[in-house]
């Protein structure tokens, strides 16, 4: 039996329509997703957990410049509004903010800035400077867009972005936003690639050997599990079997603060708790994802 069609969202240009829409709606409480757009099933999956405890789920599609250091990878950023319409109403999205980047940098380059500290220049922060400051630069505007101004609000952010997470998680609570920041678990793929917006940009042969991401975290999650050595050595050695993946880093940080863990010595059994950060690029596109353990 065919499905009722899916109620097509609202799309809205403007932060005043956004807002009045909002005021209209007048939510107990409200659910925001802020997203770049080209969006797969990961995103898919925060706009149902938005779904399912709001009663307005708001998302924006928006890529940020601010937040590219690499003017190709900006330009080459997949997009597709129409397609994004349809994923947002299959999952229930109330309203789709989707400005040109004059709405939203209406004042120009942006003269006061965030500073995401230590954390913001560490692992993706060092291989994309700025990346961090661009990102909550934006967060913090779009949060201010779509804050209901009464009742409920919260935001949903992928685990996959794990330090963007965390770093969201201290700019609200530094500067006393008044939303709840709610994780969402990564979505793979069957065979374990969590999915990506740049995954678009992988010929088939790329997206294949960019599974040793997904096996080298298994090996070392593997061995966590069973209190082992983790020999992170032997993660490394499984890219410089696969020529087509450069690997960036393959580190275990404590969960909350990202901060590196130190093994004493090679051979201490793992024992308490951390999460694998990896970065990798395949073909010049960069992917990330991470475990905890
Ligand atoms: N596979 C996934 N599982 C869970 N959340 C995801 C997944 N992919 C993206 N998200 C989350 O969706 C939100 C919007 O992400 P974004 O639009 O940058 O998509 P993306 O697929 O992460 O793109 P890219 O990896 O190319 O930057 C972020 O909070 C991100 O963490
Ligand atoms: C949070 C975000 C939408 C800000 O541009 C982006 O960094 C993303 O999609 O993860
Ligand atoms: N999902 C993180 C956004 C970015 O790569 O710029």
């Amino acid at each position: 039996m065919k499905s009722p069609a899916a109620k097509s969202p609202q799309v809205l240009t403007t932060r005043a329509e956004l807002r009045a829409a909002i005021r209209a709606a007048a939510p107990a409480s409200l659910g925001f997703v802020p997203t770049m757009g080209a969006l797969h099933s990961g995103h898919e999956q925060l706009f149902r957990q938005a779904r399912e405890e709001n009663e307005l789920v708001v998302i924006s599609i928006f890529v940020n410049e601010l937040q590219f250091n690499d003017q190709q990878d900006y330009q080459r950023y997949p997009r597709d509004l129409q397609a994004d319409v349809q994923v947002a109403a299959r999952a229930g999205v109330d309203l789709v903010f989707a400005p040109a980047p004059q709405e939203v940098y209406h004042a120009g380059t942006p003269l006061i800035r965030l500073d995401s500290g230590a954390l913001g220049r560490m692992y993706e922060g060092a291989s994309r400077p700025g990346h961090f400051d661009g990102m909550l630069a934006v967060v913090a505007k779009l949060l201010h867009y779509a804050d209901p101004g009464q009742g409920h609000y919260r935001a949903y952010f992928g685990q996959k972005d794990a330090q963007q997470l965390v770093l969201v998680r201290r700019m609200v609570a530094d500067l006393d936003y008044p939303v709840q920041i709610r994780a969402v678990p990564i979505v793979r793929t069957a065979q374990g690639l969590a999915l990506s917006s740049r995954n678009a940009l992988l010929s088939q042969r790329q997206a294949s050997a960019a599974l040793v991401i997904h096996r080298a975290i298994e090996l070392i999650a593997g061995r966590a599990a069973r209190h082992e050595p983790l020999y992170l050595e032997d993660a490394v050695g499984l890219f410089q079997m696969e020529p087509e993946v450069e690997l960036d880093y393959f580190v275990v940080v404590d969960p909350d603060t990202l901060q590196e863990l130190a093994f004493n010595c090679q051979d201490t059994p793992f024992t308490g708790q951390g999460l694998i950060l990896v970065a990798a690029t395949v073909g010049g596109v960069r992917l990330i994802d991470n475990q905890p353990i």
